[in-house]
């Protein structure tokens, strides 16, 4: 069994624009919105690819529809809490000319124990030996922030594997729970390794070293996504960089949960790192070529992995 827990989920606002232009006004040459959130975009992918997948997490009432719509169209078992309120809104800008996507994401919406009382209600029956759980974005603000350091305790020792993608203060706790509390595997972006390690990684042997020191505190699959540059993954089997195949770029949001979509599939499917790293980077090029969370056929996304160029790293 796989599912995905959002506790923070979001419709996309894509907003286009002839030129991002602080200070101006802007009129915008068209809008789009999709259900969103890291969790809710994972599960999309993996029900895309042909997993059967489980969503769980916080939604707002008042606003129900398009996610109620996407978790249907894609056969993903809807297993929301949903509270009185609006899921947020997250704003996406896209600048036409230079390609460059700028990112306003809302605080969202907040609620009180009982509510993450039934999610972890939801996630303990979801979760049983072997499943595999993506707990994924930001906490509401009135979460503390060892929430995933908490929940991934729990799923542990029901024998779940746990992959993480959480930044700021929610991924340090997590990274610094005890032995049995540690996530399967996590998947920092480079902005996120700098705020972990505290420090720039201009450099790649910078970047190796702090993913290498993380997957040495005793997380088993570490994978560092660069954006243009690919991403790095290292394990107990090695280290290595995959680059990512020339893609026509309809939308870039979402390509992060679209990579965390393809390790899942690979962890499912017991793939080699090498292996595992090209289903990651196809997923994500995949989604890369159409906006929303939506890969092309297992086919297409299998003929591009063919074609990822993984580098060892030493
Ligand atoms: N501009 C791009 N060109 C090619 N591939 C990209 C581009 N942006 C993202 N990708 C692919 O998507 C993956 C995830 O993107 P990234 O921006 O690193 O994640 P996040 O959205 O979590 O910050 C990258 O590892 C890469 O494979
Ligand atoms: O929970 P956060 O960190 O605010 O992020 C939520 C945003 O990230 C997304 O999941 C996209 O993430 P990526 O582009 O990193 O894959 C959007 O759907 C959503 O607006």
């Amino acid at each position: 069994m796989i599912a995905t827990l959002t506790l923070n989920p979001a419709i996309d606002q894509t907003v286009t624009l002839d030129a991002l232009k602080p200070g101006s006004v802007h009129r915008a040459r068209s809008v789009w919105s999709d259900a969103g959130g890291k969790g809710v975009n994972v599960a999309c992918c993996l029900a895309d690819w042909g997993l059967p997948v489980a969503a769980t997490g916080v939604l707002g009432q008042d606003n129900a529809a398009p996610f109620e719509q996407v978790l249907a169209a894609k056969n993903i078992d809807d297993r929301f809490v949903w509270i009185p309120g609006e899921t947020r809104t997250n704003l996406k800008l896209l600048d036409a000319g230079t390609g460059e996507t700028t990112d306003i994401n809302l605080p969202g919406l907040e609620f009180g124990p009982s509510t993450l009382e039934a999610v972890r209600a939801v996630l303990s029956e979801l979760a049983q030996d072997g499943s595999l759980v993506v707990l994924a974005g930001s906490l509401p603000r009135s979460l503390a922030p060892d929430t995933y350091a908490r929940l991934t305790g729990e799923l542990r020792a029901r024998g779940a594997r746990v992959v993480l993608d959480a930044s700021g203060p929610a991924l340090s706790a997590a990274l610094t729970a005890g032995p049995g509390a540690l996530p399967h595997a996590i998947k920092p972006n480079r902005h996120e390794l700098e705020e972990w390690a505290g420090r720039p990684l201009a450099d790649p042997a910078a970047l190796l070293d702090a993913a290498r020191r993380l997957q040495a505190s005793g997380i088993p699959l570490v994978c560092v996504s660069l954006g243009e540059d690919g991403a790095l993954f290292v394990s107990s089997d090695g280290a290595l960089r995959a680059l990512p195949p020339a893609t026509e770029i309809a939308s870039t949001v979402g390509a992060g949960d679209a990579l965390v979509a393809g390790l899942v599939a690979g962890l499912h499917d017991g793939l080699a790192l090498p292996d595992l790293a090209r289903r990651a980077l196809a997923f994500a090029a995949g989604k890369l070529s159409r906006t929303g969370a939506n890969l092309p056929g297992r086919e297409a996304v299998e003929a591009i992995a063919q074609d990822i160029r993984v580098e060892s790293l030493t």
